[in-house]
Parts: C-alpha cells; sequence; structure tokens
C-alpha cells in the first residue's frame, strides 16, 4: 500500500474500524475513504456498487458488521445472519467488479466448532457443529471467507480473509445486555463500585475459557497482514492465551478497585467451553501482539471513565 493509495475503512466508527484507521494515520495514509451507516447502508446493493464505482477504492478494510456478545447473537438471530451476510456479499463483489487491488475481510473465532480441538486452527473450519448461541452470526462470517476464496479461484482477487479471537478496547460497546463480557464487567464493576452495590452479578458458571487481544493490536495485524500476506487461507489472530471468565471477573474486579462480592447467574448461557486460537501461521508470518491482558484492560478502563465523564459533562 503506497501512502496516496485510496484505502477504504468499512466500519470506521467500530472498535476494530476506529483502530485501523488511528493506525493508518500514524504510518502517514491520508487517502481514507470514510462512510458512516447513515452515509452508505452496506446491506443495500445497489448503494454499494454506487458507492464503489463513483469512489473506487485501492485497497479495503472490512470491518463494517453488526457485532455484539452472546446475549444479542442469541436474541436477534436474523439481523446477525441478513446483515452480516449483506454486508460481506456485497462489498466483496463491488470490490471485484471494481479491480479492488485487495480486501481484508474479518471473520471472528466463533466460525470454529463448539467442540473444536483446542488451540483451534484454521483447518478446524466446518469440521463439527457450530455454538448454537452464535450460529447465524458465524454462517455469515464463514460465508465471508468462502467468498473471498471463492472470488480468489475465478477471479485471482486478492481478497484475503483474518478470524480475530474476542477484542476489547477503545471505543468498544458497553451496552448492559448486548455487549461482550470484558466490556460488560468494566462498566458494571465501574457501576456496583460507585453506586455502593454490595455485589456483582457475572453470567454463566465461569468456567467458559477466552482468549482477548487488544483492538489496537489487532489493527496492527490487519495492517501487517495488508502489507505481507496474500494467500488465499484465512489466518487466526490472537494472543495465544486464555483464561476462565471466573479469573477475568477477578482481574476486572481489581482493576476498577471494586471490593464487592462476584456471584454467577447460571441461567445464563456460556456458550462454547473454549475456544483459544492457534496463532502459529500468524507468528510464522512474523506478526506477534504486543498488548497483554493486564496492560489492555487498565487502558480499556481508563477509556470507559473518560467517556463515562465527557457524557455526564456533556448533560
Ligand atoms: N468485538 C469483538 O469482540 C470481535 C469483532 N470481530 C469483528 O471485527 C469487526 C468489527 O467489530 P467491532 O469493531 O467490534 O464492531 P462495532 O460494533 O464496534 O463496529 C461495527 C461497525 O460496523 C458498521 N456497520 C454495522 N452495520 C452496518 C451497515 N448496515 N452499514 C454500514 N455500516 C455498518 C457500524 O457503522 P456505524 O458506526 O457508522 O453505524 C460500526 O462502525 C466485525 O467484522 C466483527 O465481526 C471479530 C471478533 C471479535
Ligand atoms: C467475539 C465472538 O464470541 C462471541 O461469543 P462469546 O465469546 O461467548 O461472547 P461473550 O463475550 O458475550 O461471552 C463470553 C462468556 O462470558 C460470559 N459472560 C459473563 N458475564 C457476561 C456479561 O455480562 N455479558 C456477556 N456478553 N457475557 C458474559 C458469557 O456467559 C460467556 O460464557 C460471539 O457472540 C461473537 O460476538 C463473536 O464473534
Amino acid at each position: 500500500m503506497k501512502l496516496t493509495d485510496k484505502i477504504y475503512i468499512a466500519g470506521h466508527r467500530g472498535m476494530v474500524g476506529g483502530a485501523i484507521k488511528r493506525k493508518l494515520i500514524s504510518l502517514g495514509y491520508q487517502n481514507l475513504l470514510l462512510r458512516t451507516s447513515g452515509e452508505l447502508d452496506l446491506r443495500n446493493q445497489q448503494a454499494v456498487n454506487e458507492f464503489f464505482r463513483a469512489e473506487k477504492p485501492d485497497y479495503v478494510f472490512l470491518a463494517a458488521a453488526k457485532v455484539g456478545g452472546i446475549h444479542a447473537n442469541n436474541t436477534y438471530r436474523a439481523e446477525f445472519l441478513y446483515d452480516n451476510l449483506m454486508i460481506a456479499a456485497n462489498i466483496i463483489h463491488a470490490a471485484h467488479e471494481n479491480k479492488v487491488n485487495k480486501l481484508l475481510f474479518l471473520g471472528s473465532s466463533c466460525i470454529y466448532p463448539r467442540m473444536a480441538p483446542q488451540p483451534i486452527t484454521e483447518d478446524s473450519l466446518l469440521t463439527g457443529p457450530l455454538e448454537a448461541t452464535n450460529e447465524p452470526y458465524a454462517i455469515a462470517k464463514i460465508t465471508g471467507i468462502k467468498l473471498c476464496e471463492a472470488y480468489r479461484d475465478q477471479y485471482g482477487s486478492n481478497f484475503i480473509s483474518a478470524m480475530p479471537t474476542n477484542l476489547y478496547g477503545v471505543g468498544d460497546n458497553y451496552h448492559p445486555e448486548n455487549s461482550h463480557v470484558l466490556p460488560a464487567l468494566i462498566r458494571r464493576f465501574h457501576e456496583a463500585r460507585t453506586t455502593g452495590k454490595p455485589s456483582v452479578t457475572v453470567w454463566g458458571t465461569g468456567t467458559p475459557r477466552r482468549e482477548f487481544l487488544y483492538a489496537d493490536d489487532l489493527a496492527d495485524a490487519c495492517v501487517y497482514l495488508m502489507h505481507h500476506y496474500d494467500g488465499k487461507e484465512t489466518v487466526n489472530i490472537g494472543t495465544g492465551e486464555d483464561l476462565t471468565i471466573r479469573e477475568l471477573a477477578e482481574t476486572v474486579k481489581a482493576v476498577t478497585h471494586y471490593e464487592g462480592e462476584i456471584l454467577f447467574d447460571s441461567s445464563k448461557p456460556d456458550g462454547t467451553p473454549r475456544k483459544l486460537l492457534d496463532v502459529s501461521r500468524l507468528h510464522d508470518l512474523g506478526w506477534k501482539h504486543n498488548i497483554d491482558l493486564q496492560t489492555g484492560i487498565h487502558l480499556a478502563y481508563s477509556d470507559f471513565v473518560k467517556k463515562q465523564f465527557s457524557l455526564i459533562n456533556a448533560i
């Protein structure tokens, strides 16, 4: 990618898209193409085709998606399948039609079978049943991967795909019900401390294990792959380390200086017991994560608190 190339970041206002934007700007890329969902609904094929015809981007980071945690995925099943299917199909096809040099599609670790051998290698894909709570989302993401492969096979398109593990960081979604576990716990422990609540309830049994990668690390990996990877196979992006939800809750409790009790609500779903990614392909390509979980949670919490104050001052 040349510094003057036109680079479209689909989903630039999101946590990942925002991190990719920060990374590219820091590297001196000036010609960034950005649209909000209000300006361009990526589910609308005609609007996407017209946009690509008019703008002719050279590179595309496909970070736009309908995203949420286990409750959101399990509640809005049709939206998670339809929105993510349309976004992937519309952008990948328009990128082909308008001769985009290279496109990076972001999937997710939830594409792998619920009981895949751990750590999960990329060739585990489609070797077993998916986790029910996020099957619609996973199917849409798997379709995105397969679209990239098929356009490469038939047309020689340089469309690559990457599978990030659970992400967190600046600009995360802190919605009490629809967020992922880490932002949900940051908000819940913070609010419990500031309102003097005696306990914090964590969903599920606390026994599932999850891997977490800081969003700015992911952005660094995405730019690295855009520069250095032109293969057909998808690439896992993670830290190679995981912990239980109970251990995560204890960590967030300490970072937020909460001193009350942690309770578990086993009526809520645990989801996949474990989804630790095998990241040896990524490491062999020359990239490793920089930000460890403890540091990342402190950074994410500082961002959350700063946003809280700006919200209060804005009222
Ligand atoms: N967060 C996580 O833990 C993980 C995320 N991923 C993947 O990373 C990518 C980014 O996720 P994340 O940054 O967390 O998500 P966010 O929800 O923070 O951002 C998603 C972005 O997608 C845009 N978007 C959604 N629907 C539409 C639409 N119909 N038309 C146009 N734009 C749309 C939104 O635009 P706007 O703000 O303008 O409305 C938003 O900026 C996704 O592909 C996701 O699947 C993968 C693994 C884990
Ligand atoms: C990122 C990836 O993976 C996502 O799946 P997930 O990893 O299961 O998502 P999650 O972060 O919401 O839950 C992780 C674990 O944590 C527990 N848990 C405890 N307490 C809260 C809580 O308060 N909120 C949430 N959301 N989970 C909680 C929860 O019960 C579960 O055991 C997909 O939705 C999909 O988005 C995807 O692509």
